[in-house]
């Protein structure tokens, strides 16, 4: 049988392209909702396209990733697209800075849609440009969406909230109508929304608009965790009079095989020795730091707490980088802090093993900078969370967390103050989460225990993610069979 190539176009930071990644282990029939059947996949062939990752930096993280997955023979193939100088007048813009670099890559997805005899292409949501691509080829395209479909029923919407407001965004004090989520504080949206006319919020709307052009969008979702937000998607209520393109929430899209190595285990045994549920675990992401101001409220707000913690704690970017230091202690923390609290914390000033730790019966909440993967991470293993958003879309993550899933005690983030949180407030949150009594806790972490039967059900033989996972198999199919009947 001859076997369909589907590319896969990542966006080269390395969060968004491991779980594109992922997607493809999953097409390819592994992975927790791939399916144990790896027959399923076989007439499918995933090659995913390389583009240059625009750091050093960056490019030895995306390398050694590759190499891995490349390593690992589960079938993915690679294919380095030519280089391109990535645009030097983006300034600050990330969101501009990242889709123009995308777009730049149109001529080299062409060349190797050719070259490689595609029969689909799923490109990261950065990449809609693209798009023209495989309507010139006659290709079937699928975004892949890394975060919630709140922020794509956002995206979806955005096109039309660019008209109906006038104002900016950060100097709006109402709510903001997302269907399928309550209404959203403006303070609550994603921070590209913040002024109308930055390039950041163009190239937002623009790429909402493109979604409208795909063949179907695959998200990172499960369909039992979002289900008001995927209907009113599916419904057409976020484009009025526009059919949406057919959803595909295949997730969670994690790569769980998470192994002790030797650098985190000490910070494992440490847990190992802690009751069950009794642990606050504190992480904040690839990107998430904090400085000595920040530190030592929540030092003071854990200590008067009174519970166990886990903090992985990371310093400020060393110059020219963007990724947050290895922490020092003794500069951010405050005096006797370690020694007073020896008992019952640990303080990890480095990356920690996250996917290990949340899976550890020790650990009973987590506060986190509510980036998706994290999230779902948390949910996989029932973990009840207080969100403390710092970037990109994460403060949208916050509110539908507390808001619509109720898997999450609010904590007040102080936006106009760089997110900082008072010790009081993260104290109260962290007792409202971890003591045993309280309303608001018992809440989240029975709705998490929920959701953890959710996600685990979604990934067996017919659960809603394989199912969708079929469903897009079967799309990729049809899409090649009627290219070869048109050609
Ligand atoms: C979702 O909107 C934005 C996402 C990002 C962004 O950028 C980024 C860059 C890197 O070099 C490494 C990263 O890990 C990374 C992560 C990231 O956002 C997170 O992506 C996750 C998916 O892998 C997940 O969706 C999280 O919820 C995101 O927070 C940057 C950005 O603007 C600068 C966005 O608007
Ligand atoms: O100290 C850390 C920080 C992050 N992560 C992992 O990095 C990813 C972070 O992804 P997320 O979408 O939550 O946020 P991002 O870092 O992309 O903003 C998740 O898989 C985490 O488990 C980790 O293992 N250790």
């Amino acid at each position: 049988m001859e076997s369909l190539n589907v590319l896969l176009l990542p966006e080269p930071g390395s969060g968004h392209l491991m779980s594109l990644i992922e997607a493809g282990k999953r097409l390819l029939g592994h992975g927790s909702a791939g399916g144990d059947d790896v027959g399923h996949g076989r007439e499918l062939t995933v090659t995913v396209l390389v583009v240059r990752p625009p750091t050093p930096e960056s490019a030895l993280e995306v390398d050694a990733h590759v190499r891995r997955v490349a390593a690992s023979g589960i079938g993915i193939r690679f294919h380095h697209l030519p280089a391109e100088d990535p645009p030097t007048d983006c300034g600050g813009n990330l969101q501009e800075f990242k889709s123009r670099y995308l777009e730049l890559y149109k001529p080299h997805v062409r060349a190797a849609a050719r070259e490689l005899g595609a029969s689909a292409l799923v490109i990261d949501f950065f990449a809609t440009p693209v798009l023209d691509v495989a309507r010139e080829l006659s290709l079937p395209a699928y975004v892949y969406f890394t975060s919630t479909a709140g922020l794509l029923a956002l995206m979806l919407r955005l096109p039309a909230l660019d008209k109906e407001f006038d104002a900016d965004f950060e100097a709006f004090e109402g709510t903001v109508d997302v269907p399928g989520l309550p209404p959203v504080p403006a303070g609550s949206t994603p921070g590209f929304m913040g002024r109308k006319n930055s390039p950041n919020f163009t190239w937002f709307v623009y790429h909402g608009r493109r979604f409208m052009d795909a063949d179907g969008i695959i998200a990172n979702t499960v369909a039992e965790l979002e289900p008001g937000l995927l209907a009113a998607i599916a419904e057409g209520r976020c484009v009025p009079g526009r059919p949406a393109p057919p959803l595909y929430p295949i997730g969670p899209v994690l790569d769980l095989d998470a192994k002790r190595d030797a650098s985190s285990e000490a910070c494992l045994r440490w847990l190992d020795a802690q009751p069950r549920a009794s642990v606050v675990f504190l992480c904040f992401g690839s990107l998430g730091w904090f400085d000595a101001a920040k530190a030592r409220e929540v030092a003071t707000g854990l200590e008067r707490s009174g519970h166990r913690f886990l903090w992985a704690l990371r310093g400020p970017p060393a110059a020219g980088s963007r990724h947050p230091s290895e922490a020092d202690l003794d500069e951010l923390l405050p005096a006797g802090f370690l020694e007073q609290t020896k008992e019952r914390g640990l303080v990890w000033p480095r990356w920690a093993p996250q996917k290990a730790v949340l899976a550890h019966p020790a650990v009973g909440g987590f506060v986190t900078h509510c980036g998706w993967n994290s999230t779902l991470e948390s949910l996989w293993h029932g973990v009840p969370l207080v969100p403390w958003p710092l970037y990109a879309e994460q403060h949208l993550n916050a509110f539908e967390l507390v808001s619509a899933m109720g898997v999450a005690v609010p904590l007040k983030v102080d936006r106009k103050r760089d997110n900082f949180v008072e010790a009081a407030e993260l104290e109260r949150a962290v007792r409202a989460l971890m003591d045993g009594g309280g309303e608001e806790g018992r809440m989240a972490r029975e709705k998490a225990a929920e959701m953890k039967d959710a996600c685990r059900k979604a990934v067996e033989e017919g659960g809603s993610s394989r199912v969708a996972l079929e469903r897009l198999r079967e799309a990729i199919r049809e899409g090649a069979r009627a290219a070869t009947t048109t050609a």
